[in-house]
């Protein structure tokens, strides 16, 4: 087994894209006001009800539950060594702390390559739900410590598959 000098293991640089609605669907739902197909005013005018944004799935004999993660602040350049998704149901974040952070999602289905990865930097009033299955990395703050809101499943049976990712990607923010 030829073993190379860390310097020679295949990397690929992964420039996030905004994130957006109609880039992020073959992933699940962004969660943002603009998002909404439908909104309509409540409370004798005082609010607006942005409806129906994410599509929360927790599994048939799964029950939905509300978290906050409290996550650390990853490092810039961040590799991306693993995956993982969740097969029994979706899991969505929504930030707390107003900072942007960084997503990383490949289809549901065989375990992904990096040639696989889609990386999005989402702004700190984005949320987003991972449908059924879907690739993604386990939570990925910048910055700060930061709070998020989480939607996801308790309930029996095994729901975390996780993939080693070979090559790694590597993800910079070109400034
Ligand atoms: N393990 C856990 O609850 N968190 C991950 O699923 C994640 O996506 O951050
Ligand atoms: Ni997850």
């Amino acid at each position: 087994m030829i073993h190379l000098p860390e310097t020679q293991h295949p990397q690929r640089e992964l420039l996030p894209q905004p994130l957006s609605s109609e880039t992020f669907a073959p992933f699940g739902e962004v969660i943002e006001a603009s998002a909404a197909v439908h909104h309509f005013t409540i409370n004798a005018g005082n609010t607006e009800r942005y409806h129906d944004l994410a599509r929360i799935e927790p599994g048939a004999d799964g029950r939905v539950i509300i978290s906050i993660f409290r996550g650390q602040p990853r490092a810039l350049p961040f590799k991306v060594e693993m995956m993982e998704r969740h097969p029994l149901a979706s899991q969505a974040f929504v930030p707390l702390s107003g900072r942007p952070y960084l997503v990383v999602v490949a289809p549901p289905g065989k375990a992904p390559g990096v040639e696989d990865l889609q990386v999005f930097l989402a702004r700190g009033d984005q949320g987003v739900n991972y449908a059924t299955g879907v690739w993604h990395h386990p939570l990925l703050a910048l910055d700060e410590v930061s709070d998020f809101l989480v939607i996801d499943r308790s309930g029996p049976g095994h729901n975390c598959d996780e993939v080693a990712l070979e090559p790694a990607g590597v993800i910079t923010l070109r400034g």
